[in-house]
């Protein structure tokens, strides 16, 4: 189980709170979308819960125990633009060794042609880099995917396909995940239980997501 128990986190002790004593539980294969407006700190969730950002108060555990500080953490995140996860300079077969051996049917399962690894970032479309990028997370280590836009930029087949995939192995692995989208349709669509932060407001007392 993937806990986030009383997260507070604002980015200065002079800026408000971008989330406030808040509590949520992703289960083992369990898919939450969340959905909010613009602004409202759905990034800046994924984060704490990955272990990008420390919350200033509660805690971030994966069955029972605190992220690890350092090696591979089983919280992996996906953005909207792959190109700012990979480095630019390496091609992406030491791109997808850096996060671990990718075994022949992840590449196949995400439809990854072999004479891509040997090519850079800059000469790979979006669609492509993305599903580099998912399929360089999914290794053994993670336990629990966040996707944070992951899709918006592509066209509605290449979505379809990316999300046909990820959540293929999401299940077979028992990957538990968190669909951050503007898109209420998606989250519709692919969500076992919708987190709805659109309009919250943050007054110190627990909020359980
Ligand atoms: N490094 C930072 N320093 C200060 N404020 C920040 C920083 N990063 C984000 N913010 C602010 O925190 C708030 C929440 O941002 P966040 O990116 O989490 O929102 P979001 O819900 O993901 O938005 P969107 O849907 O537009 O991606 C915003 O007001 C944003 O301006």
């Amino acid at each position: 189980m993937l806990e986030a128990e009383h997260i507070s986190y604002r980015f200065a002790d002079t800026q408000p709170w971008i989330i406030q004593n808040a509590t949520l539980r992703i289960a083992p294969g369990e898919v939450v979308g969340l959905h909010g407006h613009s602004g409202e700190g759905k990034t800046t969730l994924a984060k704490i819960l990955a272990g990008y950002l420390m919350p200033d108060k509660g805690t971030v555990r994966v069955d029972q125990a605190p992220l690890p500080s350092k090696g591979y953490c089983p919280v992996q995140m996906v953005f909207q633009h792959p190109e700012t996860v990979l480095n630019p300079r390496w091609c992406i077969r030491d791109s997808l060794l850096e996060a671990g051996t990718v075994p022949d049917e992840r590449l196949r399962h995400f439809q990854l042609k072999k004479e891509w690894l040997e090519r850079k970032p800059h000469e790979l479309s979006g669609g492509e880099l993305q599903r580099i990028a998912i399929a360089r997370v999914l290794g053994t280590g993670t336990r629990y995917l966040l996707a944070d836009e992951i899709t918006t930029m592509l066209d509605a087949i290449t979505q379809v396909q990316i999300w046909t995939a990820l959540l293929a192995v999401a299940k077979k692995k028992n990957i538990g995940a968190m669909v951050i989208s503007h898109d209420a349709q998606l989250i519709k669509r692919i969500c076992d239980r919708v987190i709805n932060i659109a309009g919250i407001q943050w007054k110190g007392g627990d909020t359980t997501l």
